[in-house]
Protein backbone atom coordinates (compact mmCIF):
# COMPACT_ATOMS: atom_id res chain seq x y z
CA UNK A 1 0.00 0.00 0.00
CA UNK A 2 1.18 3.52 -1.07
CA UNK A 3 0.72 6.11 0.74
CA UNK A 4 0.86 10.04 -1.54
CA UNK A 5 0.52 13.21 -0.02
CA UNK A 6 -2.29 16.13 -1.45
CA UNK A 7 -2.04 19.80 -0.76
CA UNK A 8 -4.62 19.37 1.70
CA UNK A 9 -3.41 17.84 4.91
CA UNK A 10 -4.72 15.33 6.09
CA UNK A 11 -6.21 14.26 2.52
CA UNK A 12 -4.40 11.34 1.02
CA UNK A 13 -4.03 9.08 -2.51
CA UNK A 14 -3.46 5.63 -1.31
CA UNK A 15 -2.19 2.46 -4.43
CA UNK A 16 -3.03 -0.43 -2.61
CA UNK A 17 -0.78 -3.64 -3.65
CA UNK A 18 -1.67 -5.61 -6.52
CA UNK A 19 -1.28 -8.81 -7.07
CA UNK A 20 -2.27 -9.99 -10.59
CA UNK A 21 -1.67 -13.15 -12.54
CA UNK A 22 -3.20 -14.91 -15.43
CA UNK A 23 -6.62 -14.60 -13.91
CA UNK A 24 -6.62 -10.93 -13.14
CA UNK A 25 -5.69 -9.54 -9.84
CA UNK A 26 -6.67 -9.30 -6.21
CA UNK A 27 -5.76 -6.48 -3.70
CA UNK A 28 -6.49 -5.68 -0.18
CA UNK A 29 -8.65 -2.57 -0.76
CA UNK A 30 -8.98 -2.25 2.96
CA UNK A 31 -6.96 -3.37 5.99
CA UNK A 32 -7.66 -1.94 9.09
CA UNK A 33 -4.18 -2.73 10.23
CA UNK A 34 -2.16 -1.39 7.32
CA UNK A 35 -4.11 1.81 6.95
CA UNK A 36 -3.24 2.30 10.83
CA UNK A 37 0.54 2.16 10.10
CA UNK A 38 -0.16 4.87 7.64
CA UNK A 39 -2.06 7.00 10.28
CA UNK A 40 -5.09 6.30 8.73
CA UNK A 41 -6.91 5.52 11.54
CA UNK A 42 -10.79 5.13 10.44
CA UNK A 43 -13.78 3.28 12.13
CA UNK A 44 -15.94 2.17 9.21
CA UNK A 45 -19.82 1.93 9.94
CA UNK A 46 -21.36 2.47 6.08
CA UNK A 47 -20.27 1.37 2.72
CA UNK A 48 -22.10 3.44 -0.12
CA UNK A 49 -22.23 1.92 -4.05
CA UNK A 50 -23.27 4.81 -6.75
CA UNK A 51 -23.65 4.15 -10.05
CA UNK A 52 -23.73 7.10 -12.58
CA UNK A 53 -24.39 7.07 -16.14
CA UNK A 54 -23.02 9.93 -18.43
CA UNK A 55 -21.12 13.45 -17.20
CA UNK A 56 -22.71 12.80 -14.00
CA UNK A 57 -21.46 15.06 -11.10
CA UNK A 58 -22.91 14.13 -7.78
CA UNK A 59 -21.76 16.75 -4.98
CA UNK A 60 -19.97 18.54 -3.01
CA UNK A 61 -21.74 16.60 -0.32
CA UNK A 62 -21.15 16.63 3.48
CA UNK A 63 -22.90 16.61 6.79
CA UNK A 64 -22.36 19.00 9.08
CA UNK A 65 -22.85 17.17 12.07
CA UNK A 66 -21.96 13.36 12.22
CA UNK A 67 -19.15 14.22 9.65
CA UNK A 68 -18.01 11.46 7.60
CA UNK A 69 -14.30 10.39 6.33
CA UNK A 70 -14.63 8.73 3.45
CA UNK A 71 -12.46 6.21 1.43
CA UNK A 72 -13.60 6.59 -2.15
CA UNK A 73 -12.58 4.01 -5.43
CA UNK A 74 -14.29 3.91 -8.26
CA UNK A 75 -14.69 0.36 -9.70
CA UNK A 76 -16.15 0.98 -12.59
CA UNK A 77 -14.99 3.72 -15.40
CA UNK A 78 -13.32 6.70 -14.62
CA UNK A 79 -13.76 9.55 -12.22
CA UNK A 80 -12.45 12.95 -10.99
CA UNK A 81 -12.48 12.95 -7.03
CA UNK A 82 -12.69 16.63 -5.28
CA UNK A 83 -12.22 17.08 -1.64
CA UNK A 84 -12.63 21.10 -0.04
CA UNK A 85 -11.29 22.29 3.62
CA UNK A 86 -14.09 23.39 5.55
CA UNK A 87 -12.45 23.60 8.43
CA UNK A 88 -12.26 27.33 9.66
CA UNK A 89 -9.65 26.46 11.86
CA UNK A 90 -7.44 24.91 8.96
CA UNK A 91 -4.98 27.28 6.99
CA UNK A 92 -6.24 25.42 3.91
CA UNK A 93 -10.13 26.63 4.43
CA UNK A 94 -11.84 27.01 1.26
CA UNK A 95 -9.13 24.97 -0.67
CA UNK A 96 -9.87 21.71 -3.15
CA UNK A 97 -7.79 18.88 -4.11
CA UNK A 98 -8.77 16.95 -7.43
CA UNK A 99 -7.40 12.89 -8.57
CA UNK A 100 -8.90 10.87 -10.79
CA UNK A 101 -9.38 7.67 -9.64
CA UNK A 102 -10.34 4.97 -12.03
CA UNK A 103 -11.10 1.08 -12.31
CA UNK A 104 -7.83 1.05 -14.17
CA UNK A 105 -5.64 2.83 -11.73
CA UNK A 106 -7.17 1.41 -8.30
CA UNK A 107 -6.42 4.60 -6.41
CA UNK A 108 -8.28 5.40 -3.47
CA UNK A 109 -9.26 8.96 -1.71
CA UNK A 110 -9.12 9.32 1.50
CA UNK A 111 -11.20 12.49 3.06
CA UNK A 112 -11.04 12.92 6.74
CA UNK A 113 -14.27 14.32 8.99
CA UNK A 114 -14.56 18.28 7.92
CA UNK A 115 -14.49 18.01 4.39
CA UNK A 116 -17.08 18.53 1.11
CA UNK A 117 -17.00 15.76 -1.50
CA UNK A 118 -17.60 15.11 -5.04
CA UNK A 119 -16.70 13.74 -8.08
CA UNK A 120 -17.82 13.95 -12.06
CA UNK A 121 -17.91 11.03 -13.69
CA UNK A 122 -15.32 11.14 -16.62
CA UNK A 123 -16.40 8.03 -18.63
CA UNK A 124 -19.62 7.01 -19.80
CA UNK A 125 -20.36 4.77 -16.94
CA UNK A 126 -19.18 4.78 -13.67
CA UNK A 127 -19.70 3.16 -10.14
CA UNK A 128 -18.32 4.29 -6.85
CA UNK A 129 -18.33 2.37 -3.90
CA UNK A 130 -16.97 4.52 -0.71
CA UNK A 131 -16.63 3.52 3.24
CA UNK A 132 -17.73 6.03 5.67
CA UNK A 133 -16.89 6.67 9.39
CA UNK A 134 -20.31 7.92 10.72
CA UNK A 135 -23.93 7.08 9.67
CA UNK A 136 -25.81 8.67 6.62
CA UNK A 137 -27.87 11.72 8.80
CA UNK A 138 -30.13 13.47 6.10
CA UNK A 139 -30.68 16.32 8.40
CA UNK A 140 -27.15 17.05 8.41
CA UNK A 141 -27.37 16.63 5.07
CA UNK A 142 -25.36 20.03 3.21
CA UNK A 143 -24.32 20.44 -0.13
CA UNK A 144 -21.83 23.51 -1.84
CA UNK A 145 -21.55 24.59 -5.31
CA UNK A 146 -19.63 22.54 -7.66
CA UNK A 147 -19.08 25.11 -9.66
CA UNK A 148 -18.75 28.35 -6.98
CA UNK A 149 -16.71 31.03 -8.48
CA UNK A 150 -15.01 31.54 -5.22
CA UNK A 151 -14.17 27.76 -4.66
CA UNK A 152 -13.15 27.94 -8.50
CA UNK A 153 -12.63 24.20 -8.63
CA UNK A 154 -10.85 23.09 -11.94
CA UNK A 155 -13.16 20.39 -13.07
CA UNK A 156 -12.15 18.49 -16.12
CA UNK A 157 -15.57 19.07 -18.20
CA UNK A 158 -13.56 18.99 -21.13
CA UNK A 159 -16.60 20.98 -22.96
CA UNK A 160 -19.34 18.86 -21.51
CA UNK A 161 -21.99 20.73 -19.27
CA UNK A 162 -22.38 18.24 -16.23
CA UNK A 163 -25.29 16.49 -14.82
CA UNK A 164 -26.41 17.53 -11.64
CA UNK A 165 -29.12 16.80 -9.14
CA UNK A 166 -31.87 19.83 -8.79
CA UNK A 167 -30.26 19.50 -5.27
CA UNK A 168 -26.83 20.04 -6.55
CA UNK A 169 -27.74 22.96 -8.68
CA UNK A 170 -29.48 24.81 -5.87
CA UNK A 171 -26.19 24.46 -3.30
CA UNK A 172 -25.05 27.68 -1.31
CA UNK A 173 -21.36 28.94 -2.58
CA UNK A 174 -18.38 28.75 -0.19
CA UNK A 175 -19.25 31.99 1.27
CA UNK A 176 -23.15 31.24 2.18
CA UNK A 177 -22.08 27.55 3.10
CA UNK A 178 -22.06 26.44 6.76
CA UNK A 179 -18.73 25.13 7.53
CA UNK A 180 -16.94 23.53 10.80
CA UNK A 181 -15.03 24.95 13.49
C1 LIG B 1 -25.71 9.63 0.73
C2 LIG B 1 -26.88 8.72 1.02
C3 LIG B 1 -28.05 8.82 0.30
N1 LIG B 1 -29.10 7.99 0.59
C4 LIG B 1 -30.31 8.12 -0.21
C5 LIG B 1 -30.95 9.50 -0.17
C6 LIG B 1 -31.50 9.71 -1.54
O1 LIG B 1 -32.84 9.28 -1.61
C7 LIG B 1 -30.66 8.81 -2.44
C8 LIG B 1 -29.66 9.58 -3.29
O2 LIG B 1 -28.95 10.44 -2.42
P1 LIG B 1 -28.05 11.60 -3.02
O3 LIG B 1 -28.77 12.23 -4.19
O4 LIG B 1 -27.62 12.49 -1.88
O5 LIG B 1 -26.81 10.77 -3.59
P2 LIG B 1 -25.44 11.40 -4.07
O6 LIG B 1 -25.68 12.66 -4.86
O7 LIG B 1 -24.67 10.32 -4.68
O8 LIG B 1 -24.76 11.81 -2.71
C9 LIG B 1 -23.44 11.46 -2.38
O9 LIG B 1 -22.62 12.29 -3.13
C10 LIG B 1 -21.30 12.53 -2.69
C11 LIG B 1 -20.35 11.96 -3.71
C12 LIG B 1 -20.95 12.11 -1.34
O10 LIG B 1 -19.78 12.13 -0.96
C13 LIG B 1 -21.99 11.74 -0.38
O11 LIG B 1 -21.62 10.52 0.24
C14 LIG B 1 -23.35 11.62 -0.88
O12 LIG B 1 -24.01 12.81 -0.50
O13 LIG B 1 -29.95 7.92 -1.58
C15 LIG B 1 -29.04 7.04 1.60
O14 LIG B 1 -30.01 6.29 1.86
N2 LIG B 1 -27.88 6.94 2.33
C16 LIG B 1 -26.80 7.75 2.08
O15 LIG B 1 -25.75 7.60 2.75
Amino acid sequence: MKLIDTKLDGVKILEPRLFEDARGFFMESWNAQRFAALGIDAQFVQDNHSRSVGPILRGLHYQIQHSQGKLVRCTLGRIFDVAVDLRRSSPQFGQWMGVELSAENHRQLWVPEGFAHGFLVLSDLAEVQYKCTDFYAPEHDRSLLWNDPDLAIDWPLLGRTPIVSAKDAAAPGFHQAETFP
